[in-house]
């Protein structure tokens, strides 16, 4: 299973240009997240942060137990094997075929034999669905296919925590499809922890478990897909529904002056459609195991569902199916009977809360989140926060 990533109170600048301050959010062990925000807010430097190949000046980066902005470099090395990263642009060396690209981390970091390596890059060519493209050289190849190679490089030292900038980068709909389809179905089969770094509002509505958003130098949000999906908050509304009036403007953000003026002013043509709202989350392909992360996922979400804004809520209670139901026992208690199909659970059981501490465990699952996640309310905003009510900032529900 993947590792739990605890980011807490992270800063990071360049000289006097502060990036982002402050930065607390938990990536759940085996769950899909993903990072949002404008052009230039620092979400590739949030990566680069997270794999240690920056380092931020305050705040702590917690990993197994280990602070990568405090630990020595031999730690740092240890801890950076567990990572698979999937850059930009792939970056494969333009003079190597793909089996050498993706055979290059098992010859730099392992003494495997060439048979061994030859297995493994083939399993995991195989997985990403480039077999038979192994003596190509990424200048012959299309970008969907370099981004799935550079995939498949990311994961032959078999990570716990991947971490993807921009996968879907110039890809067109049907090839990002296909990519998100391709991650979804990867941790159904490796569990490993993933974090996506897009643009894409697709990709943020279908793909993940927990999404977040960065904007002027804040984390603005991080929590259950449910949370961001329902916000109300205008930078979300804005950047979701990719309109031109708001907060976000061409250089990352606008002064206040603009925002008003803009909102007092007018739109021409029809008003903007809203994308918000939750969508299903893609399952992973029919023949592959039920992805464990997802099944965690709902265990937490649930038993602190009280935690979520109103509108977050009901979207996790309405897409609640009747397995989910049963095995939550929502309604033994309340004396009523199952709710029908068209009716939302929690207009028959409005403050529903789990009736035991411990919930059973999902058919194949490992049990309850032993890391006991939760989302808090710090200074205004919603994250993961670590269990019990002594996290900082207190709780609020
Ligand atoms: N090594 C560096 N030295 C100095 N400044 C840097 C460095 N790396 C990034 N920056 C600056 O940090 C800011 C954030 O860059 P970053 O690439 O993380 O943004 P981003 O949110 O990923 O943008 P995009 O969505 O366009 O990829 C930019 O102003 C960039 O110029």
């Amino acid at each position: 299973m993947g590792v739990e990533v605890v980011v807490e109170g992270l800063s990071k600048s360049f000289g006097s240009q502060a990036i982002w301050r402050d930065v607390s959010l938990t990536l759940p062990a085996g769950e899909i997240s993903v990072l949002l925000g404008p052009s230039g807010t620092g979400k590739s430097v949030f990566l680069k942060s997270l794999v240690g190949l920056l380092t931020p000046e305050r705040g702590k980066i917690l990993i197994n137990g280990v602070d990568l902005c405090r630990c020595s470099e031999s730690k740092l090395y240890e801890i950076r094997k567990l990572f698979g990263v999937l850059f930009q642009d792939g970056a494969l060396f333009g003079s190597m075929n793909l089996f050498d690209n993706v055979a290059f981390p098992l010859r730099e970091h392992t003494r495997k034999t060439e048979a061994e390596i030859r297995r493994i890059v083939l399993e995991k060519m195989e997985m990403v669905e480039l077999v038979g493209a192994e003596r190509k050289l990424p200048g012959e190849i299309s970008g969907g296919m370099r981004k799935r190679a550079g995939l498949a490089r990311a994961l032959v030292l078999d990570p716990e925590i991947i971490l993807c900038d921009e996968p879907d980068s110039g890809l067109d709909p049907v090839r990002t499809a296909n990519l998100s389809q391709l991650l979804i179905d990867l941790n159904a089969q490796i569990d490993a922890t993933i974090l996506i770094v897009t643009h894409n509002i697709t990709v943020a509505r279908t793909v993940p478990d927990n999404l977040g958003m960065l904007f002027r130098r804040e984390l603005v949000m991080f929590g259950p897909r449910e949370m961001l999906l329902t916000s109300d908050n205008p930078v979300v509304v804005q950047f979701i529904n990719g309109r031109r009036v708001g907060p976000i403007g061409m250089s990352e953000e606008k002064d206040q002056a603009a925002v008003a003026a803009e909102l007092a002013g007018h739109q021409s043509g029809p008003p903007d459609e809203d994308v918000r709202g939750i969508v299903p989350q893609l399952e992973p392909t029919p023949g592959l195991p039920r992805r464990q992360g997802a099944l965690r996922r709902k265990d937490r979400v649930m038993r602190d569902l009280h935690a979520l804004p109103a509108a977050a809520r009901q979207g996790v209670l309405d897409s609640l199916t009747d397995e989910d139901r049963a095995r939550y026992g929502m309604l033994a208690g309340v004396g009523a009977p199952v709710a029908p199909a068209a009716q939302p659970v929690s207009a028959v059981v409005p403050e529903w809360q789990p009736r035991h501490g411990h919930l059973p465990a999902p058919p194949g699952a490992a049990g309850p989140d032993p890391s006991d996640q939760r989302p808090v309310r710090r200074r205004g905003r919603w994250r993961f926060g670590r269990g019990g009510g002594n996290q900082r900032g207190g709780r609020s529900a």
